[in-house]
């Protein structure tokens, strides 16, 4: 029998930290691998370590932080708005349940509205490092093969049984995020649309797979979020997910023949290799680090637009 989620008490303690008018956000925000740095951008912030709420494990990834933050963002007044400043992954070792855990506390808290972002390897030659990917679609993998998030007991009555993923990127939230780029000025290659395949990590792609995963129709390719898509849809939220490239994912048309090369090296031809580039963690933060600015302006934007759109109150 699985263990109950302990809701009450992280509810209970979020009250304890949190003043009247940032007690009930409408909006959440995920921040992916490098991009914490959005808290910046609030006013009259409250941050609450993970290890202050029941329920919450704590990342382990650098670039994640481990706290939710609370605060107000936008112009103006400002809109009510709760952040994950890191999010958990199961190739971390931590359960579906645990992963999707502050999705649905958020949702209890009253968020109606879920701007999910994370770090990502481009599949498609024409989504260069550095573009911010629009995702229309995902392919799940392991949602399609025995390591779905919603596998088990439901977790509440209430919740459908065969929850459709059909819909699950809100169309309403991603026009947001065309109309925001235009609010600021952005160059049209900044922005792209995709689907995003997730994988389960912790190893990079290797190049059969990456070519796998591009013909199977995926653009861009990542180790999270899905889960949270999943949790947040059985929740009714809507959704949107913005997928910063940080790298290219190697997807030879041909393998280099080591035969070959040992032929022509014997036969006095030794022929020139290219060298192949290797992905790390460090280059994901640096990419990271570079387009955090513009995530950042971009998120501000779309929580600003948010209250303007009549379906997604
Ligand atoms: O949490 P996100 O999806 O932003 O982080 C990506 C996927 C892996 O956790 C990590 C690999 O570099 O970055
Ligand atoms: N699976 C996967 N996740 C990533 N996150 C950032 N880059 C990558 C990548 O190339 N592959």
């Amino acid at each position: 029998m699985a263990t109950p989620l302990p809701f009450v008490q992280t509810l209970e303690a979020l009250t304890s930290f949190l003043p009247e008018k940032l007690k009930k956000p409408r909006i959440g925000i995920v921040c992916g691998s490098g991009l914490s740095g959005l808290v910046e951008s609030f006013r009259e912030v409250v941050i609450v370590p993970y290890d202050k709420l029941p329920g919450f494990a704590k990342s382990t990834v650098p670039g994640h932080k481990s706290a939710l933050a609370f605060g107000l963002l936008g112009a103006g007044e400002g809109v009510p708005v709760v952040a994950m400043l890191g999010r958990f992954h199961p190739y971390e070792g931590h359960t579906f349940p645990t992963v999707v855990y502050p999705i649905r506390v958020m949702a209890k808290l009253g968020v109606k509205n879920l701007i999910i972002t994370n770090a990502s390897g481009s599949l498609n030659p024409a989504i260069p490092v550095g573009t911010i990917v629009v995702i229309q679609d995902h392919l799940a993998l392991p949602n399609l093969t025995g390591m779905n998030p919603l596998l088990g007991p439901p977790t509440s009555p209430n919740h459908p049984r065969f929850l459709p993923l059909s819909d699950a990127y809100s169309p309403s939230l991603r026009r947001l995020a065309f109309l925001a780029a235009h609010r600021l000025s952005l160059s049209r290659n900044a922005l792209a649309e995709g689907i995003y395949a997730w994988v389960s990590g912790p190893t990079y792609e290797t190049p059969a797979e990456g070519r796998l995963l591009r013909k199977g129709g995926a653009d861009v390719v990542g180790m999270s979020t899905v889960p949270e898509v999943v949790a947040a849809r059985e929740e009714g939220l809507n959704v949107m997910v913005m997928s910063l490239v940080t790298n290219f994912v190697v997807i030879p048309d041909t393998y280099r023949s080591i035969r070959e090369e040992v032929e022509a090296e014997l036969a006095g031809k030794p022929v020139e290799l290219p060298v192949a580039h290797v992905v790390s963690h460090d280059e994901v933060l640096e990419v990271g680090r570079e387009k955090a600015g513009v995530m950042k302006k971009l998120v501000e934007s779309i929580v600003e637009l948010i209250p303007t759109v009549p379906e997604l109150h």
